[in-house]
């Protein structure tokens, strides 16, 4: 019976239609996965994908008409971010992050087998973790259950005492599962991760943490050892390119070819034309993917404001060149975009000042500026650039320092780590490097950014080109290991080494038979280290 019961129901999910979110098209169910991957990552849609779907119906939302007025686009940009908006709510809108979610990964099969384990979800800003919990939300919703979201930025240590003792209810009185998902979870500290562990250890909630942070320094490491840990990576360019190509899809708006530009031609809307009087220049759509670094959220809110900037400013001066277009067309051109996402970083990253640059400067620095803030990405850089002047590139090391620098960092960290290097990696193979990485530290001191930049750049390439030596760094690293290695109590100071300024002193032998070496025209035969150490070598495999 139960055989034939679930035979049933395959037949009817078989037969269900669902519509695609992006052209709106209906189509069986089983058809959905395969029909969006070429609606979305094609250039344009597919041969059946006729009819956009309007900004502001939500992925799962009913269609709109094919294309909008400048007016009706404007309000259609009102309230919510359209990143915000356009949030896939299923794994088919999901673009891109194919290791993780694409066929035969690890996380698809568990979602789709409805076990969701506690996972880690960890990468840079606006790279789909929120998004890959909302998917989670609704698969889980789906099957009765409950998701909890809290944000470790607002939530306190009650609130997940709350949740918690929710959850344990939900538990026992109905039996229903609960997924707590923590949004930058590595905000909470140790003390408040502990909060949930034993809760996620006995299953009564199942833990989604997002963090950008690398999760082996900011989770609690028996909490980590519970979840499994999903790296998502920047959006590549070509995912960015298909989410913005849905994005103007979404909003009606009509994608002027390069090609195409003076043959009066556009793609990405329907094709009545004069209903549609906003056009973006393809061209601008790729410099955006470009320039967003990887930050879906970046690249959507520059198209915003950039489309918002421009239906505020009026209309399009280029109308000339467009002549099939309406004498009134607003066209949005790179310049355009590249203004929004100027704009999108000045209105979200609050945290970087924006005065003394100049536009391009702020064009090409932005994605850097946030990945300077992130935590790992700096310690990368300067391992980066460590390496690099180790290896004598000094090209490489000329790069990372610009990255670094361009991306925000303090000058004063670079030239500690260049003081400390003069001596680790080069030593007294050229003596002059440690002075050089002090002048430098002292000159950045003195003059500060952006001025000080050719001071480090300078200590930099004298790095690179310079000879290496690990000597003095490899045997002092001998005598730590051997102090901490050494058992009992360390041996003394040799009498004859100690200083005798009291009589009483010299009466215990101190000082005593010291040999004082300017008076000896020859070497002088005497021990300086504690006679359990004699003749031990530190710089036994002396290196250059
Ligand atoms: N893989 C994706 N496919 C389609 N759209 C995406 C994808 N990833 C992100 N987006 C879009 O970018 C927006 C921001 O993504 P999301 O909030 O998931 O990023 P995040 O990694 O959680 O960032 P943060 O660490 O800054 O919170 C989403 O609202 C969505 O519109």
């Amino acid at each position: 019976m139960a055989g034939a019961g679930a035979e049933a129901q395959a037949q009817v999910q078989v037969q269900v239609q669902v519509q695609c979110p992006v052209c709106a098209l209906e189509l069986p169910a089983s058809h959905i996965n395969a029909h969006l991957d070429g609606c979305l990552q094609g250039a344009g849609p597919e041969p059946s994908c006729k009819k956009p779907r309007l900004a502001g119906a939500g992925p799962t939302g009913s269609p709109g008409p094919a294309a909008l007025s400048g007016d009706s686009l404007a309000q259609k940009l009102e309230g919510k971010p359209l990143a915000d908006k356009l949030r896939p709510g299923s794994l088919g809108e999901y673009v891109g992050q194919d290791q993780v979610v694409g066929k035969d990964t690890l996380l698809r099969s568990l979602l789709e087998s409805r076990e969701v384990p506690s996972l880690i979800l960890w990468g840079p800003p606006g790279c789909g973790k929120t998004t890959l919990a909302h998917i989670i939300a609704n698969n889980s919703k789906k099957n009765g259950i409950r998701f909890v979201t809290l944000s470790a930025t607002s939530a306190k240590t009650t609130d997940v005492r709350v949740v918690i003792d929710q959850a344990q209810n939900e538990k026992r009185l109905f039996k229903r599962k609960t997924i707590l998902f923590i949004d930058e979870i590595h905000r909470f500290n140790k003390a408040q991760q502990d909060t949930f562990l034993p809760h996620v250890e006995c299953g009564t909630v199942t833990l989604i943490g997002a963090t950008t942070e690398n999760p082996s320094f900011q989770v609690n490491s028996a909490l980590l050892s519970r979840c499994r840990v999903i790296v998502l990576e920047k959006i590549s360019v070509e995912a960015m390119k298909a989410i913005l190509m849905r994005a103007v899809r979404s909003l009606g708006i009509q994608v002027l070819r390069q090609d195409e530009q003076d043959t009066d031609t556009a793609t990405g809307s329907d094709s009545n034309s004069s209903e549609s009087p906003v056009c973006i220049e393809e061209k601008a759509l790729h410099t955006l993917a470009y320039l967003c670094d990887g930050d879906a959220r970046t690249g959507l809110n520059g198209l915003q404001l950039a489309v918002q900037a421009r239906l505020t400013a009026g209309k399009s001066s280029h109308q000339n060149s467009m002549r099939m277009y309406p004498a009134d067309t607003v066209l949005i051109t790179e310049e355009h975009v590249k203004e929004g996402l100027q704009r999108s970083h000045i209105l979200y990253d609050r945290a970087v000042s924006f005065a003394l640059q100049e536009t391009l400067l702020i064009l090409l620095c932005a994605p850097l500026k946030s990945l300077a803030s992130q935590g790992e990405e700096h310690y990368n850089c300067i391992s980066a650039l460590h390496k690099s002047m180790r290896g004598s590139d000094e090209n490489a090391s000329l790069y990372w320092l610009a990255r670094m620098l361009e991306g925000g960092e303090d000058p004063l960290y670079v030239a500690r780590r260049l003081v400390r290097f003069a001596s680790e990696d080069i030593g007294l193979a050229d003596p002059l490097a440690l002075p050089q990485a002090v002048a430098a530290y002292q000159g950045c001191h003195f003059i500060g950014m952006p001025e000080c930049e050719v001071l480090l750049a300078q200590c930099v390439v004298y790095f690179a080109r310079a000879p290496k030596s690990i000597e003095i760094y490899g045997a002092y690293s001998k005598v730590k290991e051997c102090l901490r290695s050494h058992q009992g109590p360390l041996p003394p100071v040799p009498l004859h080494l100690r200083n005798a300024p009291t009589r009483l002193m010299k009466d215990l032998g101190y000082g005593k038979g010291y040999k004082y070496n300017p008076m000896y025209k020859e070497p002088v035969n005497q021990d300086y280290l504690p006679e359990e150490l004699k003749g031990i070598d530190f710089f036994k495999e002396r290196r250059k």
